[in-house]
């Protein structure tokens, strides 16, 4: 079980050392723009695995050294600019790196499963989509997954209901046009209503991401873990429903534009994608978030 990390920064060295913590991946390939720098960061892992039950190899590479991985996380970015307030900013520039990267992994591991993590995440997984010709089964974005487990984390403070029971998706743009689909919010067979508290929730949940950056300069954590948890869900094929930038498909009348839905992850990757109930609000958002995200794509050279 094979995984590469492009880009071995602040994200993907969280993820890599979930890996190796979780015991998922047998062998870690970090690919990075300092070939020295991701050598030190294979060195460091390696000699932390060997506290581990399950050993994992890991080890620096180059993009040629994805072939054989069944999964590629990209977490590959242009710097991010002090007082970063959108994510959109990073849309340009990332997008000249993937056309960079893509092409050349999906030529080396054409049979891998695309796991997208780097800004603006829903742009460069529909971007992803197109470098690479991948079917959408195997291109995912990390999308609202992150933002689901920081209104879950919330929501479990004012619900006392452990956030793992929760079912309750912000679903959308992994941005400013996420929304929580509370008409299909529940636990434990029971409706989480949707209430001005927890409306206010879902807010404080969407701006987390920018507060976190601007107090310490970058998210890692939650989203190194969400990566994870991602990919742990397909080598060992649990079929967990995740919330995942995925290519809509007609979905609302929404066409050629990746949003996060529920999906069910397994060893292929989407083994379902899900089509919620949504309200018509919410239905109304959605469409929103689309537009939005169709906008940024189209303004992209
Ligand atoms: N989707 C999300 O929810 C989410 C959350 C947090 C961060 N992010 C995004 O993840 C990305 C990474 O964030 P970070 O804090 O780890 O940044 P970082 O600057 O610490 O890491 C970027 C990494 O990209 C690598 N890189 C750059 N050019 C490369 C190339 N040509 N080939 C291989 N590697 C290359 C660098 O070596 C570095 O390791 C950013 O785009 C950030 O916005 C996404």
């Amino acid at each position: 079980m094979k995984v590469t990390i492009v880009g071995p920064g602040k994200v993907g060295m969280v993820l890599a050392y979930t890996l190796v913590l979780r015991g998922v991946a047998r062998e870690v390939v970090l690919v990075g723009s300092n070939r020295e720098k991701a050598e030190g960061e294979a060195l460091d892992l390696t000699h932390a695995q060997a506290f581990q039950q399950i050993p994992v190899k890991v080890r620096a590479g180059e993009i040629e050294d994805a072939a054989g991985s069944e999964v590629v996380a990209i977490c590959a970015s242009i710097p991010m600019p002090a007082g970063l307030h959108t994510r959109n900013a990073l849309a340009q520039g990332n997008a000249d790196l993937m056309k960079e990267l893509l092409p050349r992994i999906a030529k080396v591991a054409p049979d891998c499963k695309l796991v997208m993590v780097t800004n603006p995440v829903d742009v460069l997984t529909w971007q992803a989509l197109q470098l690479t010709g991948f079917p959408r089964e195997r291109v995912v974005g990390t999308g609202t997954l992150v933002d689901s487990i920081r209104f879950r984390e919330l929501l479990s403070e004012m619900l006392a209901i452990h956030p793992d029971d929760l079912r309750a998706y912000i679903l959308g743009e992994h941005g400013e046009h996420q929304f929580p689909a509370m008409s299909v919010a529940q636990s434990g067979g029971e409706r989480i209503d949707d209430t001005p508290e927890r409306r206010a929730l879902c807010e404080r949940a969407k701006h987390f991401g920018i507060e976190v950056f601007r107090k310490k300069g970058n998210t890692c954590y939650a989203i190194g873990q969400s990566a994870a948890y991602i990919i742990e869900a397909i080598l060992l094929d649990e079929k967990r429903t995740v919330p995942l930038s995925v290519l809509v498909d007609g979905y609302l009348g929404v066409n050629d534009v990746c949003l996060s839905l529920p999906v069910v992850v397994g060893k292929k990757g989407v083994e379902r994608f899900l089509h919620p109930d949504l309200n018509e609000v919410e239905a109304g958002q959605f469409r929103e978030a689309a537009r939005a995200v169709r906008e940024v794509i189209e303004g992209l050279s």
